[in-house]
């Protein structure tokens, strides 16, 4: 669970797998750079569009320096293994298509729901089942799931807002997770909290 925004990061190849991971990276909104004397169909318009840096050429060494993350994407394992080298020896998380156990990350099959976000991985021995659990997980966790984090965001601001002691704000905490607010979401009858009703509980729970 990396912010990578506005964070460079560097994707040398530019087939399926370079497109996979870049459009990751650009929806996550990092600063990607693709290094590949070819690119698919899909990256080279967003080149086009300068939503990514193309640098039209091979890999030659240290095209990695100053990168947050690495991505070796080529189809070519040995290209991929020395990226892999070059990245571990400058201390950047290396990700390796090809043979995953070669570099030090892994993508895992990502489902999101509003703020709510689950990771699968199989650890490499199947990413196909990773992509087929994330489906799963998408056709069982519904939009409910979304308004009751958007209210346990509101609320957890509130609460830290106003309250300054430790001990109130960790009994107060712990009192949200107990309330049934996913139900009433799911039967249809949760009315939006507004100022008032946030403060009033807060006093009134506070208290307790
Ligand atoms: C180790 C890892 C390294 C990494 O890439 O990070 C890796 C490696 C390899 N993948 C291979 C094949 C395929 N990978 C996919 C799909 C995905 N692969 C992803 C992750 C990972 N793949 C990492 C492990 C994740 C984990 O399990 O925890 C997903 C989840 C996320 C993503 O890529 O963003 C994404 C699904 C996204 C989604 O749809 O939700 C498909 C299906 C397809 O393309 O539609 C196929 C073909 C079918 C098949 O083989 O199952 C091969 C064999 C290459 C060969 O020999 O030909 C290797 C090489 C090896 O085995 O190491
Ligand atoms: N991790 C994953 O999820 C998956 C991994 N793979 C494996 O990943 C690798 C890449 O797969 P694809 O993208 O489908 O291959 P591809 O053949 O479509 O793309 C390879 C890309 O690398 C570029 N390239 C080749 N040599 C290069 C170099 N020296 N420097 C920079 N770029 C170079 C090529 O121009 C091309 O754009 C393969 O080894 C494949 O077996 C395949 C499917 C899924």
């Amino acid at each position: 669970m990396l912010d990578v925004r506005g964070r460079k990061c560097v994707v040398i190849g530019g087939g399926k797998v370079a497109e996979r991971k870049t459009l990751g990276l650009l929806e996550a909104g990092a600063d990607v750079a693709v290094i590949s004397p070819a690119l698919t169909p899909v990256l080279s318009e967003l080149a086009g569009r300068s939503s990514l840096l193309w640098l039209n050429r091979h890999y030659a060494p240290g095209d990695t320096r100053g990168a947050f993350l690495v991505y070796a994407a080529t189809g070519d394992r040995e290209v991929n293994e020395a990226v892999a080298r070059e990245a571990d020896a400058l201390g950047i998380p290396v990700n390796v298509g090809s043979h995953g156990e070669a570099g030090s990350f892994i993508t895992p099959g990502v489902f999101r729901r509003g703020r709510l976000t689950v990771a699968v991985s199989t650890s490499g021995s199947g990413p196909g089942v990773a992509a087929r659990i994330t489906k799963l997980l998408d056709d069982t966790i519904g939009g409910e799931y979304e308004q009751y984090l958007d209210f346990l965001y509101e609320m957890r601001r509130e609460i830290k807002r106003r309250e300054t002691s430790p001990e109130i704000r960790k009994a107060l905490l712990k009192k949200l997770g107990t309330l049934e607010v996913l139900d009433e979401i799911r039967a249809g009858t949760f009315m939006e909290w507004g100022p008032e009703r946030i403060a009033s509980w807060i006093a009134q729970n506070r208290e307790e």
